[in-house]
């Protein structure tokens, strides 16, 4: 273990996180310090409703665009490890490696099916018919964002021009980790998350017979991965000559087994060093926190020492994020994305961007300042009395774990200009809090003892968002000093892929911080205290009442199955 933040950067690792909508890329030294930090777009089709797909090359030339910025200029020979995270899309590739379609155009560009695709509706609801062991590991029912489904679908789909020539499916951290090694290799994280591969008993043959998917168990599973690693584990001899050429690093250098990315966003987090700011949780087991990382969904990371099996929330997992420990991670499938569908269908959208562009703000900047000026004395949550709404926009992925369940807003009025766009993104941000609340509330129910959040992820840069999740929740909101949480956890993977750390976490699994987080992953902000709570009783008292409505969401999943 290194020691010391004061000590001179002699190493640096490179990670890389490819997100929903964008991949980005981090220089990080070994004091876990963020050197240099680019990001690139990547393209995304949704050539039907609820059909999400993207472009596995165009991933890969994205990641290799921001690598090559962010290692401009910097001595290339200290570069030790390189470590991928991305979310938990499906890539399809034939035998020799090159893409398939993953569509009915048959456009092999497009063959990857991203996670929140919903296309495998009628597939996912026949495997949890099935009642198979393998779902008490994913909160007794699978989703249709999970892999098992998709694949399923392809079979029954697209046969001839993707099934019967595919070689290879991946998650697509894997992909990632294969592309600059390699080497085939899945890494636990994945397949143990989305693939019901086990920790301890590998796959499990009889479910995929009773799927009617019994040909990926031909050659040993080799189609879906038979050599599995733990996250962080160096990959064969790592960067190939050709990935070294194209993403701008030395070859040779080590290249880790990937995680997804909500969980190097937990990695990257949950150990923070808390000492000084009188939480709680810093008397508290590691168990005690709840890494909630909110990019274009949300994911609630809770570790255990025992298996904690919660009805609705995925897991638990063993060793899927921090080693030796079990993971539940409960989820809602659109959070970022819902503020900015909510915001940008709004009639006063282009006078919202106007305003702010002239003020050289963001448009979430600009809203919380509005909010502000329109609530005029009284605390911010009274400007939603009136106005509800109900987040599952694209389904409940926990604690109900429903993909029919739909959105629902009430209390609209006939006003369309920005004061009405403001309380209606207000009213969002405070549904999805919500959301959290009633997934901690079931967690905690089903053995969780949880006591404080750290948040990370593009939404944790709204402090609108930030003070809703702590004022609903009743719970402190820890920030990291490094807003790029993600990317962090990444560079931690490469750190122990390189063997200069000896692990993504030191051995001590029940010291209360972990040094090697505390090297990586300072704390700058907590965001809420109990006084402030009580500063904003009022609100509170607005808070409980709408939580009160909100925890009958089962009447609303009749309301809807009743009008069918
Ligand atoms: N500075 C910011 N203020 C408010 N919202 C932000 C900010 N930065 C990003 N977001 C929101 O976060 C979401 C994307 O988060 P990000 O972590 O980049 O997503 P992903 O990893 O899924 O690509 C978007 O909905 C975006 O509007
Ligand atoms: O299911 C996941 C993690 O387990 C998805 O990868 C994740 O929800 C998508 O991440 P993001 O919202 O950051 O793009």
């Amino acid at each position: 273990m290194m020691s010391g933040r004061d000590q001179e950067p002699s190493h640096y690792y490179v990670g890389i996180d490819v997100g929903t909508g964008s991949v980005r890329a981090a220089l990080v030294d070994q004091r876990g310090l963020l050197l240099a930090f680019a990001e690139q777009p990547i393209k995304k089709w949704e050539p039907q409703f609820n059909h999400h797909e993207q472009s596995s090359e165009d991933i890969w030339a994205a990641c290799c665009l921001v690598t090559k910025e962010v290692v401009q200029g910097i001595d290339a020979h200290r570069i030790r490890g390189l470590g991928f995270d991305a979310t938990c899309s499906l890539v399809v590739l034939d035998k020799e490696f090159h893409p398939l379609p993953v569509n009915h155009e048959g456009d092999s560009s497009r063959n990857v099916i991203m996670w929140l695709d919903h296309r495998a509706v009628s597939q996912v609801h026949r495997i949890n018919e099935t009642k198979h062991r393998v779902l008490q590991y994913v909160g007794g029912v699978m989703s249709v964002e999970m892999q098992a489904p998709k694949l399923l679908w392809l079979k029954e789909n697209l046969r001839e021009i993707c099934w019967d020539k595919a070689g290879h499916f991946f998650d697509l951290p894997d992909f990632l980790s294969w592309k600059a090694t390699g080497v085939t290799a899945r890494s636990l994280c994945s397949l143990v998350c989305k693939w019901t591969y086990s920790a301890e008993k590998g796959w499990d043959d009889s479910f995929w017979k009773m799927i009617g998917l019994e040909d990926l168990i031909d050659d040993n599973y080799s189609k879906i991965g038979n050599l599995v690693l733990l996250p962080g584990a160096s990959l064969g001899i790592g960067l190939t000559p050709e990935a070294a050429r194209e993403l701008g690093l030395p070859s040779g250098i080590a290249v880790a087994a990937s995680l997804i990315d909500a969980h190097a966003g937990g990695l990257g987090v949950i150990g923070a060093d808390v000492r000084g700011h009188g939480l709680t949780c810093e008397r508290q087991p590691v168990t005690s926190r709840l890494a909630v990382i909110c990019g274009t969904s949300s994911c609630h990371m809770g570790i255990s020492k025992d298996p904690v099996f919660v009805p609705g929330v995925w897991g638990p997992y063993f060793s899927a994020m921090v080693p030796g420990f079990w993971l539940n991670e409960g989820g809602q499938s659109v959070t970022g994305k819902l503020i900015d569908h909510m915001v940008q269908g709004h009639p006063a959208f282009p006078e919202l961007q106007a305003k702010a562009t002239a003020r050289c703000q963001s448009i979430y900047a600009y809203l919380n300042g509005h909010l502000d000026l329109i609530k005029k004395a009284q605390p911010v949550g009274f400007l939603t009395v009136d106005l509800h709404v109900w987040p599952d926009f694209h389904g409940n992925r926990s604690p109900l774990a429903d993909l029919t369940l739909k959105g629902m807003v009430t209390g609209l009025t006939l006003s369309q200009d920005l004061d009405d766009l403001a309380i209606l993104y207000l009213a969002t941000v405070q549904a999805i809090a919500f959301g959290t609340r009633f997934i901690i509330e079931t967690m905690e129910a089903a053995g969780h003892s949880l006591s404080t959040l750290f948040l990370c992820g593009g939404l944790s840069k709204n402090p609108l968002f930030v003070q809703m999740h702590a004022d609903i929740t009743g719970m402190p909101v820890v920030l990291s000093q490094e807003v790029e949480s993600v990317l962090v956890g990444a560079a931690i993977l490469g750190a122990c892929a390189s063997g200069d750390f000896t692990s993504v976490q030191p051995g001590l699994l029940h010291s209360l911080v972990f040094s090697f987080w505390k090297l990586l992953s300072p704390v700058k902000t907590v965001s809420i205290t109990k006084q402030l709570i009580l500063q904003t009783f009022c609100v509170d008292f607005i808070l409980v009442n709408k939580w009160e409505c909100f925890k009958k969401r089962k009447q609303h999943r009749f309301f809807f199955s009743f009008c069918k």
